[in-house]
């Protein structure tokens, strides 16, 4: 039990790596509150879940590009739970598109959501670790794309390199205060985020081939990494980037 007695926060997860997360922290002893955007049912089942585990859980409705969203997250989370140890921002968007006709309600988005909100999120729970005085842990959902590129992705991937260094500065704004930071920068991963791109057959099985342990990724491949770096075990560890791809970026060839 890696986070027994501590409380978990994590966006955008009624659903894909959030709610592994969450559910994965409960059965690593953590009480839990989700951010989720809008399937209530969704939402209502991960408490479920995690109240079989025997932990506390709380939802609380909200759109991460609203700066509202962050204080009322945390001030509720902070409510039901009584404090906030850990916090995991992960909510995300990936509306493939082409460049050179991107839309400019898609680009703004897309830089609300995944960059804005992980802005205003890790700021809120920041502020509350720092008044509780006891330090904390933070970790990001970054990805591979903080690394690389995506003809599709143009709007994406600079938000995903955004969060990646937001955890690099809040590493070093929030050291005083024991508060560590690190991101997780997965691969390809099944989910909801990527399954119309990932219909396509052949590329599914390029992505399949281009990655040494030869699938792709789950939810909960994430869970496991996310726990790790949010517990004890990492107490020397903050400023780090940790790929979870199946060793896809180092293929070269
Ligand atoms: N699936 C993949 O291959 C990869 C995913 N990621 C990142 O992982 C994170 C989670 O994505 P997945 O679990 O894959 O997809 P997903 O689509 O299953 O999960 C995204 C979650 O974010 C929530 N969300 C979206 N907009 C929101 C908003 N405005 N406010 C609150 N919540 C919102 C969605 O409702 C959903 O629960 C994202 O940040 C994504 O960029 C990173 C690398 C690879
Ligand atoms: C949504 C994509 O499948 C996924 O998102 C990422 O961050 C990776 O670049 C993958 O392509």
């Amino acid at each position: 039990m890696l986070l027994e007695g501590k409380t978990l926060l994590v966006t955008g997860a009624s659903a894909g790596i959030g709610r592994a997360t969450a559910i994965g922290a409960a059965r690593h002893g953590a009480d839990v509150a989700i951010n989720f955007h809008s399937d209530d049912a969704s939402a209502a089942s991960c408490i479920a879940e995690i109240e079989s585990l025997g932990r506390k859980g709380v939802a609380i409705k909200g759109d991460v590009a609203d700066p509202d969203t962050a204080k009322d997250f945390v001030a509720r989370a902070t409510e039901a739970l009584g404090r906030v140890d850990v916090f995991v921002n992960n909510a995300g968007i990936c509306p493939f598109h082409a460049f050179l006709d991107m839309p400019v309600e898609t680009l703004e988005r897309t830089f609300r959501v995944n960059l804005h909100g992980a802005y205003y999120m890790v700021q809120a729970a920041a502020n509350q670790m720092v008044k509780q005085g006891q330090g904390g842990a933070i970790v990001a959902v970054s990805s591979i794309s903080a690394l690389v590129g995506g003809e599709f992705q143009t709007h994406y991937t600079p938000t995903k390199a955004g969060v990646h260094s937001l955890m690099q500065s809040a590493a070093i704004a929030l050291g005083k205060h024991g508060i560590r930071c690190n991101s997780v920068l997965p691969g390809t991963i099944l989910t909801d985020i990527n399954k119309d791109d990932l219909a396509d057959e052949g590329k599914r099985n390029y992505m399949e081939k281009r990655i040494p342990l030869g699938r792709l990724g789950a939810p909960d491949d994430l869970a496991g990494p996310i726990i790790f770096l949010a517990s004890d075990l990492a107490a020397y560890v903050t400023g780090a980037a940790l790929l979870v791809d199946g060793g896809m970026f180092v293929n070269l060839q």
